[in-house]
């Protein structure tokens, strides 16, 4: 039966003439949009575009700013663990932009005037507390729009009219499990994972079909009884083991698989649950159409510091070679082969000063020095701390000069001493408290923003900045890479090639977002969102309680857009 189309007059906000998302489109993306978290699926974070260059960047001015709004219901909870942070990139398609926020509204606006076309808004249940309260924006397909919640849903709307379409239940959000990822779809299958490392949860990716919402698979990170790798979880610990998915995954186009990056084991000492806990801390690829987990890589085993390494790894073809390259929250650096769809380890280095490992065997396995191991009633000190070398905040890549930036953290360390825990449904489920502090040399600096050469694997230039750096880098074709992410709120255009700060911005508040760039009608633009909070926060607590000091951070919470 023919499809019968009716003409309708267009609602108020409703955008016109919305162009489609399609796999060919997402595989190559035109150069003026920005349809991907990391605007492609080898999540390079990097704009083709060239009119804002190292000439004329120092003239970028604001073109437009929205705010988002107040954080009403989520700065409602009295015991709101965290500021939330407004982490989620500007998407744009064609002119409209997309931004998510951390009270889970979905926005609509003109890229190029900041005219707002609607707003969604995912109501949370009044009695759930986000630990982790933010979002990381939508993925794109067809004419849809999807989001993954607080709570655990998965949610479609019309991308024309914000209209919702299907909501899915991934998991109980009373059970610990929440979601603060921006999905990631291959083909009509949206991809979602669940946070929930620190309650005991039993993490997984779970796919969807994208018309319907109908759940086609969902992989967990902790093999069952029987499954490969479950003779690396004594007894029941597998069922309460943590594993979480808190970062979108890229896509090897080549090999036909998503990688996702799997979180910390639980509970956070590692013998309470002796074994290499697979697939905790690990890159999983997995086949987006039946979800079958087809390579790992684990960085590190049986882990005791809340090293999640959910940050998926940068993938790039270089001299004929596919790689696969991962700064690990561990504070080491991997290079690895994907040739033919196996993850496969070539090198590896320390990027920040790290001292657990005592090295890294041929296949890439640390070993460990059994002092800086906390146990159960075993106290022991550790750098970096909990935080890492990089928390979640992504990095860039170049494909035209096989440069790598990454903001990173050093000159702090953690301790830890376990103690026995009981699981408790939707209960922190840790076994020891969290210890952070600065050290001596963090008086000098704590932040930096690294650049490194792929090809030989060494570290190009660094910048240091006293203050501890969480901002996704953008990097672009006009030898730019743009980075907030420090406590004075300033906006940074860096020379790619030396690190000089070429331009730099006051905002109204701190960076974590992701910034993006984008083109309408022939012009140029770069996209980002203040907003500064949960674990950039949390850091920059403890740091000042190592140092005596109080930094008050302006939280923000507008999208800005720059032009020359
Ligand atoms: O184990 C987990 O499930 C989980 C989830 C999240 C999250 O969803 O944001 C974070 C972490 N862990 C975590 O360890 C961490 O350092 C962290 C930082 C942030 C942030 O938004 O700044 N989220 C999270
Ligand atoms: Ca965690």
């Amino acid at each position: 039966m023919a499809a019968l189309t009716v003409a309708l007059p267009l609602q108020a906000g409703e955008i016109a003439d919305y162009a489609p998302i399609t796999a060919e489109r997402l595989e190559a993306p035109e150069d003026g949009n920005w349809l991907l978290t990391r605007r492609t699926y080898d999540g390079h974070g990097h704009s083709p575009l060239t009119e804002i260059s190292t000439d004329n960047v120092s003239g970028l001015k604001v073109a437009w700013s929205l705010p988002t709004g107040p954080y009403a219901e989520l700065s409602d909870f009295a015991a709101l663990p965290a500021r939330p942070a407004h982490q989620s990139p500007a998407l744009v398609n064609d002119g409209v932009m997309f931004v998510t926020t951390p009270d889970q509204q979905i926005i609509a606006v003109d890229a190029a005037t900041g005219e707002e076309h609607w707003r969604f808004r995912h109501e949370l249940p009044s009695d759930i507390i986000p630990v982790h309260p933010t979002n990381r924006g939508v993925a794109l397909w067809e004419d849809k729009l999807f989001m993954a919640t607080l709570d655990a849903k998965l949610i479609a709307v019309s991308a024309a009219t914000g209209e919702k379409l299907w909501e899915a239940t991934m998991e109980e959000w009373q059970n610990g499990y929440y979601s603060t990822l921006a999905p990631l779809v291959v083909d009509g299958i949206v991809m979602a994972g669940v946070s929930g490392g620190e309650f005991g949860i039993r993490g997984f990716v779970q796919g969807f079909d994208a018309n319907s919402g109908e759940s086609l698979w969902k992989t967990y990170t902790i093999p069952a009884p029987g499954e490969p790798g479950s003779e690396t979880w004594p007894g029941d610990t597998w069922k309460t083991g943590g594993g979480p998915i808190w970062i979108t995954g890229n896509y090897d186009v080549k090999n036909g698989l998503a990688m996702w990056g799997v979180g910390n084991a639980a509970p956070w000492i590692g013998d309470m649950r002796p074994g290499d806990n697979l697939y905790t801390t690990s890159t999983i690829g997995v086949d987006p159409k039946t979800g079958e987990i087809k390579t790992h890589f684990q960085y590190h085993w049986n882990d005791s510091w809340d090293w999640d390494e959910v940050v998926p790894p940068t993938l790039m073809t270089l001299d004929g070679q596919d790689l696969a390259v991962r700064f690990a929250r561990n504070g080491w650096i991997y290079k690895m082969d994907r040739a033919g769809g196996e993850l496969k380890f070539i090198e590896g280095k320390p990027y920040v000063y790290q001292n657990v490992f005592t090295g890294l065997d041929e296949n890439g396995r640390p070993s460990y020095d059994p002092e800086r191991v906390a146990g159960t009633g075993k106290r022991a000190d550790f750098c970096p701390s909990a935080w890492g070398g990089r928390d979640w905040p992504a990095d860039a890549y170049n494909p035209n000069t096989g440069m790598l930036y990454i903001s990173v953290n050093e000159n702090h360390c953690g301790s830890a001493e376990g103690a026995p825990v009981e699981y408790e449904p939707g209960v922190l489920f840790l076994g020891s408290g969290l210890e952070m502090a600065p050290t001596e040399a963090a008086a000098d600096h704590i932040g930096a923003l690294q650049a490194w050469d792929i090809r030989t694997l060494e570290k190009k230039w660094q910048v240091n900045f006293k203050m501890p750096n969480w901002g996704p880098v953008l990097s672009t074709e006009g030898g730019l890479v743009f980075v907030g992410g420090t406590g004075d709120a300033m906006f940074r255009a860096f020379d790619a090639a030396s690190g000089e700060v070429l331009w730099e911005h006051q905002m109204d508040g701190g960076i974590v977002a992701p910034p993006t760039s984008f083109e309408v009608d022939g012009k140029q633009y770069v996209a980002v969102t203040t907003g500064w909070g949960v674990d950039g926060d949390r850091f920059q607590g403890f740091i000042d309680a190592g140092m005596g000091t109080e930094t008050k951070i302006p939280q923000g919470g507008t999208i800005w857009v720059f032009a020359l």
